[in-house]
């Protein structure tokens, strides 16, 4: 043991009613955004905030495994853009047939848009290959990393930067493009950039790709399928 002065447990102090608030709307109201982003540039400050809220996301084992990578040269955007294109045409190869036409009309990413790209990497050896809470669900790291991006996007809500998570990305042309080793992994794409607008409702259920599932039907008591009176 050796804690130092100042870290005996202390009291917890209470949310006001508006910070609660507050806490809430960054939740209800961060969106996936594809197509309002600003050219203006976010300063490095606000980034810098931005990240350090991402930083501060439960990790298992505190191993806080992630890396940023900031891309904001836009022959490297272009590159990776050119990378997405490829990979809608393969993935419109699986989408049901009847659903086609509406997979071609979503706005899908804002690689070019979005004056910052942010690339979020997950290092699976930091401090060990193996660790604590690691042994027996090895995906943990990956998880964690996710928490990371969530934070990130819920502090860039409250900034009032929207942030767009692309996945339509094949991870060997990110890895290609970015210059990422083999040993890291890559979490998320994101594009990320000032906002003035957005939908109220993700942008997905307005275009009525999906609706919001009723939480009543995804709570279970005790086991699977149970459900309460
Ligand atoms: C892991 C992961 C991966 C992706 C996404 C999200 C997550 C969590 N989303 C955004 C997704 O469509 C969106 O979150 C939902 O539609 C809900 O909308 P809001 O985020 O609430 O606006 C997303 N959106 C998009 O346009 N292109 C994409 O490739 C992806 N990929």
């Amino acid at each position: 043991m050796s804690e130092e002065k100042g870290d005996e447990l202390a009291p917890t102090a209470s949310f006001s009613q508006a910070e609660r608030d507050a806490v809430y709307r960054a939740i209800y109201e961060r969106r996936d955004v594809r197509d309002e982003f600003l050219e203006e540039e976010i300063p490095r400050e606000t980034i810098l905030r931005v990240l350090q809220a991402a930083h501060h996301a439960p990790s298992v084992g505190f191993m806080q495994p992630w890396n940023f990578v900031l891309v904001r040269d836009g022959a490297i955007r272009a590159r990776i853009r050119e990378a997405f294109e490829a990979a809608v045409a393969r993935e419109t190869r699986e989408i049901p047939e009847e659903r086609q036409a509406l997979y071609r009309s979503l706005k899908l990413q804002g690689i070019m848009k979005a004056p910052l790209n942010i690339c979020v990497t997950c290092d699976r050896a930091r401090h060990g290959a193996t660790g604590l809470g690691r042994t027996q669900q090895k995906d943990m790291d990956l998880l964690s990393t996710a928490c990371a991006v969530q934070n990130l996007w819920l502090a860039a809500r409250a900034e009032g930067v929207g942030v767009g998570w692309v996945s339509i990305l094949r991870e060997e042309d990110l890895r290609a493009i970015l210059g990422i080793p083999e040993e890291i992994a890559i979490v998320a794409y994101l594009c990320v950039g000032f906002i003035e607008r957005a939908y109220r409702r993700p942008e997905l259920e307005v275009k009525r790709w999906a609706k919001r599932l009723p939480l009543a039907e995804l709570i279970f008591e005790n086991h699977w399928g149970e459900r309460s009176e």
